[in-house]
């Protein structure tokens, strides 16, 4: 920058680069629009999450600085979400009400511009995927601090989706009310596993009043909404959807408290170069099934990254598992290690192939 240069002179710039952002986009748009019209005709998905990988890829490659890789991957996004939504929008079920975590979650994954629709339990999220009303489903499935979500495991048991994706997000928590004054707050409303992750920071700071559990976060702020001596333990998103003011943030007791999301949908997620394979199986209670079921793993060299039981509901002392492992199952060694394990099992499903977090 010279010192010649006016703030007038360098606005200007910025309105000429605007334009021409402006006029690429919406050509960007246009060529999108004509990539739906050719797949409509060829019967095939509008919403290629494969392709969209590569773009963010692309972009990250082409990236020169200064704007660091995680801001082009949010513009992008963004700009793919909307040039999908001209054609029809993305149709996402996730565990609502509004301004929950999973909502938060949708929204990284899926950007503004689709269409996210809130449900009140797992399995609706699970039953509107499964009769096609929305072509994917967010649910939570694993905390950092909490453990597995076990209603999520259960309900692959039954259900035929797959996992198409995951999502890591950083869980903070705020204290929100209507005034934004900590000498109003008479009561604090939130789900449990959040007042339990601020527990210390509450007996410091507003000891003797009274917590009450409520089903997520985001109800506690709808409530809190309409109570001016109550405060919500929320999510920041739950402030500005509820008209809440924050009193302060980040209350949680532990720093680095990540939520595990998995998007299901209908279909398989092809190979990104990085993924993880998710399957459940039942085995035969017998001497060293354990050893014989993870050999098949070891000797491939197939890395296992998890391993879950749940009992199974109808028969006391039976279990299922659950294992994640690195790799996509259309490679061989990941493949072949899951078809010997099946071999032994009473039976064994895959929940899908996806890329793994970043
Ligand atoms: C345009 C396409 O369709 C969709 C839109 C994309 C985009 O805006 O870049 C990428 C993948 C698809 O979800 C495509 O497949 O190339």
């Amino acid at each position: 920058m010279s010192k010649t240069q006016s703030l007038e002179q360098l606005r200007g710039e910025i309105d000429q680069i605007d334009s021409n952002l402006v006029k690429l986009l919406n050509q960007r748009a246009k060529v999108a629009s004509d990539v739906g019209r050719l797949k409509a005709g060829q019967d095939r998905d509008f919403h290629v999450p494969s392709r969209e990988r590569e773009v963010h890829e692309r972009v990250a490659r082409l990236n020169q600085g200064p704007l660091p890789e995680e801001a082009f991957r949010s513009i992008f996004r963004e700009i793919m979400s909307a040039c999908l939504a001209l054609e029809s929008p993305v149709k996402v079920a996730f565990l609502g009400p509004m301004a929950t975590f999973t909502h938060m979650a949708a929204m990284q994954q899926f950007g503004l511009s689709a269409q996210l629709v809130p449900q009140k339990s797992i399995p609706t999220v699970f039953e509107e995927v499964e009769k096609g009303r929305a072509l994917y489903g967010v649910v939570p499935v694993e905390n950092s601090t909490e453990g597995m979500v076990s209603h999520t495991l259960d309900m692959f048991v039954e259900s035929d989706l797959k996992i198409t994706a995951e999502v890591l997000l950083e869980v903070s928590h705020d204290l929100l009310s209507r005034t934004g004054r900590m000498e109003d707050v008479r009561k604090v409303y939130s789900h449990p596993q959040a007042l339990a992750q601020c527990r210390h920071w509450l007996e410091e700071n507003l000891p003797n009043v009274p917590l009450v559990d409520v089903a997520s976060t985001a109800l506690a702020a709808q409530i809190v909404s309409e109570d001016l001596s109550a405060a919500a333990i929320a999510g920041c998103s739950a402030a500005e959807h509820y008209g809440l003011k924050v009193v302060r943030s980040r209350i949680e007791d532990q720093v680095n408290n990540f939520t595990r999301f998995i998007v299901v949908s209908r279909k398989l997620a092809e190979p990104s170069g990085n993924d993880k394979t998710s399957i459940l199986f039942s085995v035969k209670d017998e001497p060293g099934i354990l050893y014989r079921m993870l050999e098949p793993f070891a000797r491939r060299g197939v890395n296992l990254s998890k391993i879950e039981s749940r009992p199974v509901k109808t028969k006391a002392w039976e279990y299922i598992f659950f294992l994640d492992m690195s790799g996509h199952v259309s490679e061989a060694p990941v493949g072949e290690a899951i078809e010997e394990l099946r071999s032994f099992c009473q039976f064994l499903k895959i929940l899908g192939s996806y890329p793994k977090a970043r």
